[in-house]
């Protein structure tokens, strides 16, 4: 049994504002920022790192700590784990140097976690001993004087990708597909950024956060490096026994006006070849659903979700999860699902390792939270980049089917790589 010591604090300051000034000097960066709700922790530091949380308990407060004391909704914050996993972790083939440099961690559990939920905002500190109130009185202080945040914005150079390595990815998923192998192949491309001055995290984050992009902003940093970027994919959200996914797959543009957008959103919904892509995500997360829960409810039809620069078919499910199934067996289930790997998932895996000339590291990986209650949630890192604060690396894929085109899914990943490049600020 691990004992964790959890004090949780109610802060009034701006998260964003509060995580800039206590970053300083922290090793581990952690933040699951869901723009959209109010669901956003951001953690630094490592109080521990857990491969599993069954053996996890907790003592709550600490006498005389924080200058406000602790009200009842922040008495029942659980402890915060993050949990960031890559795409294929078996995957022999190397992954970038960046993201190869990240520790194998499952559960980390940070000093430090700035969180805003349904419970309120809070400053939460974790220890393996009784919480020292002086540590916690200072982050509180800290929080309270934290200034407005300032945008940065960082010009770059990206190093284009090779055309010729792309259509011979295009050629073998596209045999594997008549060759009945797999009916779908989630293909994805790397480009190398050069910033023109270096830039910390700090400066993406708050871009990401303040930026146009739709979604939840992830980062986790590990010494100086850090991975990034704002996803529209959730995973999977599980509070008691409810439990959300989404089904996204199937792309086009947004358009020049509203309603130049809404015309490219009808054609998307009648295109039968994006309507096929979309179907295969649906048809697992239901089968997941319909082994792991009941009163699955999945829609018949998709819906538009529209984006900064794309709109993508999306169809929400919801469910009710069997006594015994934790969070992290809802995500290991689910993921990865043929929205970021292919049809079937094992087959389009091993396709991938084959073709694929790096591993994808984080990019498409699972990346969250759960808290020591059992709640929490996953998001597919999508639209994502690894960096070292002087360039680095941008990732983005597209669903390949066997009407596909190279030079439409080619600009597909284009226009899906301007979520991550937004993290470089409007002028960049
Ligand atoms: C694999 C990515 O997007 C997935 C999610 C939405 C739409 C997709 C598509 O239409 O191909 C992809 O399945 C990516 O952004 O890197």
């Amino acid at each position: 049994m691990t004992k964790i010591y959890t004090c949780n604090v109610p802060i009034e300051a701006d998260l964003v504002d509060a995580f800039c000034v206590l970053q300083k000097g922290f090793t581990d960066q952690f933040v699951y920022y869901d723009k959209q709700r109010a669901c956003r922790y951001m953690g630094l530091g490592r109080c521990i790192a857990l491969p599993s949380l069954r053996e996890v308990e907790c003592e709550y407060g600490s006498e005389g700590a924080g200058t406000h004391g602790t009200t009842d909704a922040a008495a029942q914050q659980p402890p915060v784990f993050f949990s960031f996993n890559r795409f294929d972790s078996t995957n022999p083939t190397p992954a970038d140097e960046l993201m190869a440099s990240f520790p194998r961690l499952r559960f980390m559990l940070p000093e430090i976690v700035l969180i805003e939920n349904e419970r309120g905002r809070f400053l939460q500190v974790n220890s393996l001993g009784p919480v020292y109130p002086g540590r916690v009185a200072r982050f509180e202080r800290l929080c309270a004087q934290a200034p407005a945040r300032e945008a940065v914005a960082i010009p770059f150079t990206l190093e284009p990708d090779s055309r010729a390595q792309w259509d011979a990815q295009m050629v073998a998923a596209l045999e594997a597909i008549a060759a009945g192998r797999v009916s779908k192949v989630v293909l994805s491309r790397r480009k190398r950024l050069t910033a023109a001055h270096p830039f910390s995290s700090k400066d993406l984050l708050v871009n990401l956060i303040d930026g146009d992009g739709r979604g939840t902003v992830l980062l986790y940093r590990y010494a100086d490096v850090f991975f990034c970027g704002c996803t529209p994919e959730l995973l999977v959200r599980k509070q008691g026994d409810r439990v959300e996914s989404m089904c996204l797959a199937g792309t086009c543009p947004v358009g020049a006006t509203p309603e130049a957008s809404d015309a490219l959103a009808a054609a998307l919904m009648a295109d039968g070849k994006n309507r096929a892509e979309h179907d295969y995500v649906v048809q697992l997360i239901r089968g997941v659903l319909d082994r792991v829960c009941y009163d699955v409810a999945v829609p018949a039809a998709p819906e538009i979700m529209r984006l900064a620069h794309v709109q993508h078919l999306f169809t929400p499910a919801r469910a009710r999860v069997l006594a015994g199934i934790t969070l992290a067996d809802l995500m290991e289930d689910l993921h990865p699902t043929p929205a970021v790997a292919g049809t079937p998932v094992g087959e389009a895996r091993m396709l991938l390792r084959a073709i694929e000339p790096y591993s994808r590291g984080f990019y498409a990986g699972a990346c969250g939270f759960v808290d020591a209650a059992g709640d929490g949630e996953f998001s597919v890192a999508l639209r994502t980049g690894v960096f070292d604060g002087e360039g680095g690396w941008v990732y983005g894929g597209c669903g390949i089917v066997a009407e596909s085109d190279p030079d439409a899914e080619y600009e597909e990943i284009d226009l899906k790589l301007k979520t991550i490049l937004s993290a470089f600020g409007k002028d960049a």
